[in-house]
This record gives structure tokens, C-alpha cells and sequence, in this order.
């Protein structure tokens, strides 16, 4: 796991580091500027050579020298203070830089007005207008050094328009031009992942940015991934993400332990790497697959109950039963209406089949052995899904609550109560994992929903929601968020290179319910937070295991391979 420190964090564990003495801000402001050099010379190692008439692109530049020529845009704030310190070690390396700054240089604070003042004593500074960057001649670099972790508004019209006119480097038969930005392309927010515009925060549903939002090819941060690298938009304007270590102590190598539970105000990106290091598959999430790591009755493993839809609405249960039995339950049964029996009995063989009329007769089918529920998927929206849900959430183990069954909710399980989401929520427990995506999300928390939160990113709308429904909760998307009440928060990325397209394909949700409850069903399941996590790296491993083509069945017939390939 790694932590992702919010702007406010990160500004806090800066203050902390130098009122201790430790470092200054200018030797902060220094190793920043230095890593994002180094960043840029291990990203193009092309850009280290001399530009030479002889090359392609030498001779498309029209270069009158061999320089290299970088634009570093900066502004107000300190992330302008790591734009001047990188122009400063360019031109050390022998380039031409040509710099410009957004704002009155008497204003900057005092680690970035020291090193403009330290540049602009012998380098001409340039005011951040369109028409000025546009004049100066066409860069191989262009440094994004406007607005980081301290944007509090959307980025001002003329700012934009300046940030777009150097180019993006994509047009076709001129040399390309490499984009970077120090922490962020300035105008996303590190902490929600999304672009403001002046009428508010733009809906991450429609993937829209304002155009002059420049894509970087590369983006480098400091200290500690932001949730707005990996969150909404993030991914998409990043390019390549790398973060540099600028020597701030503090605590995030342990916070993102692997095995402790999250911390209720920090969030971390769920991945294998633990105190920093990757770590083998066998060891996380190896050691969450209960099946693996024990011998045992198949009993020892759980019995997981999937509830199906009617006739010819069974597909959604029967995935969800495949993959909990693939994953590792003991016993997987799926219940359905008698109507749908012979159906479902053509379908099925290793997962074992009930007919079940109502929920008065569910005891008839499932007895205290049964673990886990998967319930929800192709049910439709009616009042006997809810009558289901709310005798599945009664079975509880009495003064034993840690062996409640686990009960997953998803899909039409959700949608059924929109019309009074407090009904749920008087029967959700701690042993219930919500499992919407953004649509469902909406309906059972409409003042959460992207339209209505306002500022509040999609991590604490998710919290905010565990907490009112007194359960975890996982809302589904590439940027998956896992919260349980508290406040413990996760984020599960599909992005940068594990990004996994493929997966957003009807029947992926039905298939993530299955692995959550088969994962956690089992008497010798660790921490039911910790299994969510799992499954939903699991989930897109599969995905990317497979690879394009992908349909939802794929994803449990990929799950063999992608656990041999992780060492079990
Ligand atoms: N923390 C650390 O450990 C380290 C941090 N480092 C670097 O510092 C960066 C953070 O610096 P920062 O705090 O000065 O914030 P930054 O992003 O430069 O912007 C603030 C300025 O922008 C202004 N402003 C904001 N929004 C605006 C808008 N829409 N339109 C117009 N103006 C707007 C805002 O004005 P105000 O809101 O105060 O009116 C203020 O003047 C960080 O990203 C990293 O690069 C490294 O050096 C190493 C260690
Ligand atoms: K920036």
C-alpha cells in the first residue's frame, strides 16, 4: 500500500519538517526542483544530447545552435518557485530557457522569491500572456510550473489560454514537445481529481476538461502520490507519474503498511508494495486468499448463497456464484425462483442450485453454515428484492457479530430501497460490504452524488457514506474508493499501468461481488476491509490478465492463471 497525503497533509508535514529544523524550504524547494530534472532525463534521455542539424529532428527545429530550449511557465505560489530552480539547472546543462511568470514577482513567498530573484538577475522574466508565450520560439520542453497543491479556484481564463499556447507537441511534421508538471498539470486538484471551471467543479461522468487544460507526458510529484494523480481526471492529464523522494520524513512508509488497517484520516492506493518496496503476489494479496494458505474441510472455506433473477435474468447470479467458488469458498449455492430452475440447472454443475419462493422459505434453503450472500445482481427492483435483502441482513450471529455472514449488496439489491434509503441502512452491519457503482451510489446517497457534493471528492463521499450506513462500502469505477466507517479509505486504481479499459463491460460488477463474498466467506478470511482490497486488485489483474476482447465470464476463467501467476 502507499499513502496518498492530501494538499493539506502534505503541507502540514512540510511546515512540521522545517520548524523542526530538519531542512529549510529553500533545500526543499532545491532537491523538488532537482528531481523533476532527473525525472525528465531518465523520461527522454534523448533530451540530454545536444539538439544536432544531422537528426530529424534537429533539422525540422531549424535550430540556428545545438541548445535545447525549455519554456517553464510559473506562478504565484511555491510550485513557481520549483519552476525557476529547474529553469536554473537546465541552463546549467546548456539549455536555452525562456521563463514566465503568472502574478508580481514582489508577491511570491519567500523560497520562491528567493530563486526567481536568483534567476531574474541575469535571465530575462516573461509575463504568463498568451501573446508572449506564443511569440518566443518553439521549445523541446515545456515545464508546468503554474499552480500545484495550492490551486483553490479554477485557473483564470488568461492563465489558460497562456498554458495552451505553447503547444502540445502533438501537431504533426514538427518535433515533438515534451510537456511536465511539477506536482500537477496546474488546474487539476490533488486532492478530488478534477478540473474546476469558473461555474464549478466539471462532472467526472462526462470526462470533459476545458481544452486549455494541458495534458502533460509526464507529471512529478513530491514526497508521496496525491488521491488527484490517481482520482477522476487525474490519470488522464498526468501521462507518466513519478514521485520523488525530497527527503520529508514523517510516518508514510508506515501508514501504508501492508496487514494494519487504514488509518481514519489517510487514504492509500491498494497495491502490493510494502515500507515502500513491492512485494511478491504470494505475500499480499496471497496471504488474503484463505483457500491458499490453509488445508481444510470445504466447510472451513464458506458457504456463500448467490441469489439470481427470474427467468432468463440469471446470468448476473450465476457469474457472481463462479467467481466466489473460483476464488475459494467451500460451497457456492445459487437460489432462484422455482420458475427459473431448469434454466439455471443447464448452467451450472460445481455451483450447487435452490429454488426458493419467497423470503419466508429462504430458511429452507440456507442454514447456519451459510458464511456469505451475494445478493442483488438481475433481482430487478421490487419489494420481494427487498424482502431478500432484509432477511439476509437479520441472520446475524448474535453477541458474535465478527461471524454475521458476510453479506454483499449490489446492483438491484441497492436500487430496490432509493425510494427510502434510511430502511437499508437500519439493517446494514458491519459484516455488509455496498458494492455500487455511480449510479446506485446516486440513489442510495443523492446528496454524495457527483452533482450535488460540490468540493468533496469522491474519497470522502465515500467515507462519508460507510458512515451513514454503517458498513464498507466500494464504489465502483477505474478509480475505485473502499470505505468503512470511521473513516479507513482506500483507493483502487485502474490506471497508468494497470490501467484496464476493457473491464468497464456489462456483468464485471456481478463478477467483483462474487470474488469480495468468496474471498471473505471463509472462517479463516482476515479482515473484511482488507479482502475488499484484494479483490478488487484481483479483479482488475484478471482484467489485464486477459487483455482487450475481455467479456465478464472471462474474468473468472483468467482467475486460475492470475493466482499461479502470483506465486500460490
Ligand atoms: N509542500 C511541500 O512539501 C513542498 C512543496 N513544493 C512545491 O510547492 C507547491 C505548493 O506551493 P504553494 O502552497 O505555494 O501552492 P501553489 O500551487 O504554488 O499555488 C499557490 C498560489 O497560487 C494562487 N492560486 C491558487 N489558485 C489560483 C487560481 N485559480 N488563480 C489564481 N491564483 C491562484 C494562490 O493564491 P491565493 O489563493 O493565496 O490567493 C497562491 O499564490 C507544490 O505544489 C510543490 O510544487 C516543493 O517546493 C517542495 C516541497
Ligand atoms: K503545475
Amino acid at each position: 500500500m502507499t499513502e496518498l497525503l492530501t494538499a493539506a497533509q502534505m503541507r502540514a508535514l512540510e511546515r512540521a519538517e522545517i520548524e523542526s529544523g530538519a531542512v529549510t524550504g529553500l533545500a526543499l524547494m532545491e532537491r523538488a526542483g532537482q528531481g523533476v530534472v532527473d525525472a525528465i532525463f531518465a523520461q527522454w534521455p534523448e533530451l540530454a544530447a545536444p539538439l544536432s542539424a544531422d537528426t530529424e529532428e534537429g533539422a525540422a527545429a531549424d535550430v540556428a545552435q545545438s541548445r535545447r530550449r525549455a519554456m517553464v511557465l510559473c506562478g504565484p505560489g511555491n510550485n513557481g518557485g520549483d519552476g525557476f530552480v529547474i529553469a536554473r539547472m537546465l541552463k546549467a546543462r546548456g539549455w536555452a530557457v525562456d521563463t514566465f511568470l503568472y502574478g508580481d514577482p514582489a508577491r511570491l513567498p519567500p523560497d520562491a522569491r528567493a530563486n526567481h530573484d536568483r534567476w531574474a538577475a541575469e535571465n530575462p522574466v516573461s509575463l504568463l500572456v498568451a501573446a508572449n508565450v506564443q511569440r518566443a520560439p518553439r521549445p523541446d520542453l515545456i515545464v508546468d510550473a503554474v499552480f500545484g497543491i495550492g490551486l483553490t479556484r479554477p485557473v483564470p481564463p488568461e492563465v489558460d489560454k497562456a498554458l495552451a499556447a505553447g503547444g502540445d507537441g502533438r501537431a504533426a511534421n514538427l518535433p515533438a514537445i515534451r510537456r511536465v508538471a511539477v506536482d500537477c498539470p496546474s488546474g487539476l486538484n490533488l486532492d478530488t481529481g478534477m478540473v474546476q471551471r469558473g461555474g464549478g467543479p466539471v462532472d467526472p461522468d462526462f470526462g470533459r476538461w476545458p481544452a486549455t487544460v494541458s495534458m502533460a507526458d509526464l507529471t512529478v510529484t513530491f514526497h508521496s502520490p496525491k488521491p488527484g494523480h490517481y482520482l477522476g481526471q487525474g490519470p488522464a492529464l498526468c501521462g507518466v507519474l513519478k514521485v520523488v523522494d525530497i527527503g520529508l520524513g514523517g510516518d508514510a512508509l508506515e501508514r501504508g503498511m501492508i496487514g494494519v488497517p487504514p488509518d481514519a484520516d489517510r487514504v492509500r492506493l491498494v497495491e502490493p508494495v510494502h515500507m515502500g518496496r513491492p512485494l511478491p503476489g504470494r505475500i499480499w494479496p496471497g496471504a488474503l486468499i484463505a483457500k491458499a494458505r490453509h488445508a481444510g474441510h470445504k466447510y472451513d472455506h464458506g458457504h456463500v448463497v448467490v441469489f439470481a433473477g427470474g427467468v432468463g435474468r440469471g446470468g448476473a447470479g450465476r457469474m457472481a456464484a463462479r467467481a466466489a467458488l473460483r476464488v475459494g469458498a467451500g460451497l457456492v449455492t445459487l437460489v432462484c425462483p422455482p420458475a427459473a430452475l431448469q434454466e439455471n440447472a443447464c448452467r451450472l454443475d460445481a455451483v450447487m442450485l435452490r429454488a426458493v419462493r419467497g423470503p419466508e422459505h429462504l430458511g429452507d434453503v440456507a442454514d447456519d453454515r451459510v458464511t456469505g450472500f451475494v445478493i442483488g445482481p438481475g433481482m430487478g427492483v421490487s419489494e420481494r428484492t427487498r424482502g431478500f435483502v432484509r432477511s439476509v441482513l437479520a441472520r446475524r450471529a448474535g453477541d458474535r457479530d465478527w461471524r454475521d455472514p458476510v453479506v454483499v449488496l449490489d446492483a438491484d439489491g441497492l436500487s430496490s430501497f432509493a425510494a427510502d434509503p434510511k430502511s437499508l441502512f437500519e439493517w446494514t452491519h458491519a459484516r455488509c460490504v455496498l458494492t455500487p457503482h455511480d449510479g446506485e451510489f446516486a440513489r442510495l446517497f443523492p446528496d454524495l452524488a457527483p452533482s450535488r457534493r460540490g468540493a468533496m471528492s469522491k474519497i470522502d463521499a465515500v467515507r462519508a457514506a460507510a458512515d451513514r450506513a454503517g458498513c464498507v462500502i466500494l464504489l465502483k469505477g477505474a478509480d475505485t474508493v473502499i470505505a468503512r466507517p470511521g473513516g479507513g479509505a482506500s483507493l483502487h486504481a485502474a490506471a497508468y499501468d494497470r490501467a484496464a479499459p476493457w473491464l468497464a463491460t456489462a456483468g464485471a460488477g456481478d463478477v467483483l461481488a462474487g470474488l469480495i463474498a468468496g474471498l471473505s466467506a471463509s472462517g479463516l478470511a482476515g479482515d473484511l476491509f482488507n479482502v475488499v482490497e484484494a479483490a478488487a486488485w484481483l479483479h482488475v489483474e484478471a482484467a489485464r490478465s486477459f487483455g482487450p476482447g475481455l467479456i465478464a465470464e472471462d474474468l473468472t476463467e483468467e482467475l486460475p492463471k492470475v493466482l499461479r501467476g502470483i506465486g500460490l
